[in-house]
């Protein structure tokens, strides 16, 4: 019986624990033997390797984070973190290799394909910063969640007139920023991808305040600076009640949204269809909602870009 081994890696993100439900229950269907990888690269250099029967996946749909558990490992990068890797792979007699990752896992990945382990990359991040899939696995998750958050800080800010920046999750990536500030309805987004202009936010916020508004929203993506620096810059300009809030980690909890049950589910899928076909150093998207997939050297030399035309939709909507 042919082996395939799951692991999930980097930042966690919700939907993760229903990737790898998908991948085993559909694996052990087509005949498979499953294996669990515990804490990502650092538990497969340590030959952390668990038995996954249908049982062992039970229980898991619901639930954020990741049973498996998640590391970020240096050692790994190296050629004698990988070669440790190799031969305990092979000693397992593990078959395919499937990574829950976001873009350093795929790279670890890819270099495990290179030296001829069949790998396979499933974009589990809730950044939304990985090229040729329009969502990545716990971005629609953090949505609702952030979304949430910001409907509970609106009541306050309201009460008390205030102007709110929020620091949101998303180094390089400010779609996060984007999309929550879009289903929030918020009045500015600070984003890495677009320029902008400080004087002009906070000429914009005292504006609202004069037309009546009660309180402002401030969106900003961690990558694009810091609430708390910019709250204290809109207060100097404005002399408005202003107030920094960091969403943080709360942003990658709380159970996966029905959306992200169901492309994970379907990716678990296509997986084992891949596998297989044995196509291997692919990873799995989805674009226009078909599941696709690309080599890792597609999606490495593919910019991941904003979304203009929900950058203009934004502006037009303030
Ligand atoms: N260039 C690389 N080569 C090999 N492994 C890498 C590389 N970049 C990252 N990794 C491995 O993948 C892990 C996860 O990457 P990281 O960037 O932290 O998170 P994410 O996968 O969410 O982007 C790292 O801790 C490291 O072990
Ligand atoms: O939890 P950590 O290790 O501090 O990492 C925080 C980072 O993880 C993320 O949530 C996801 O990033 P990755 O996809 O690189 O793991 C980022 O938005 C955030 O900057």
């Amino acid at each position: 019986m042919k082996k395939i081994a799951v692991l999930t890696s980097g930042g966690d993100s919700q939907g993760m624990n229903s990737a790898i439900r998908a991948v085993v229950r559909t694996g052990i269907a087509s005949g498979f033997e499953m294996v669990g990888i515990k804490r990502g690269y650092k538990g497969l250099m340590e030959n952390d390797f668990i038995t996954l029967d249908s049982r062992a996946v039970g229980d898991i749909l619901y639930r954020g984070g990741t049973f498996l558990q998640s590391a970020r490992s240096e050692e790994f990068k190296t050629e004698a973190g990988q070669s440790k890797a190799i031969n305990n792979l092979k000693e397992a007699g593990i078959d395919y290799l499937v990574v829950i990752g976001g873009d350093g896992s795929y790279r670890g990945a890819a270099a495990l394909q290179q030296q001829g382990i069949k790998t396979y990359g499933l974009p589990g991040t809730i950044d939304n910063d990985i090229p040729l899939t329009d969502y990545t696995i716990g971005f629609d998750t953090t949505l609702n969640v952030v979304t949430d958050a910001i409907g509970n800080l609106r009541d306050t800010m309201s009460s008390h007139e205030r102007v709110s920046v929020i620091e949101v999750m998303g180094r390089s990536c400010g779609d996060i920023a984007l999309h929550a500030g879009i289903s929030s309805g918020v009045d500015a987004v600070i984003i890495p991808e677009m320029k902008w202009d400080i004087e002009e936010i906070s000429k914009k916020l005292v504006q609202g305040f004069e037309n009546g508004k009660t309180h402002s929203i401030v969106m900003v993506a961690e990558g694009a600076g810091k609430a708390e620096d910019i709250a204290t810059i809109i207060k100097e300009n404005t002399d408005l009640d202003t107030r920094a809030t960091v969403l943080g980690h709360i942003q990658r909890g709380g159970t996966p949204s029905a959306f992200d049950r169901v492309f994970t589910s379907r990716m678990g899928y296509n997986v084992i269809e891949l596998i297989e076909k044995d196509i291997s150093g692919v990873a799995l998207g989805m674009e226009t909602n078909e599941i696709t997939y690309h080599t890792f050297e597609e999606i490495f030399n593919h910019e991941d870009k904003v979304d203009k035309t929900l950058y203009k939709i934004f502006k037009d909507l303030v």
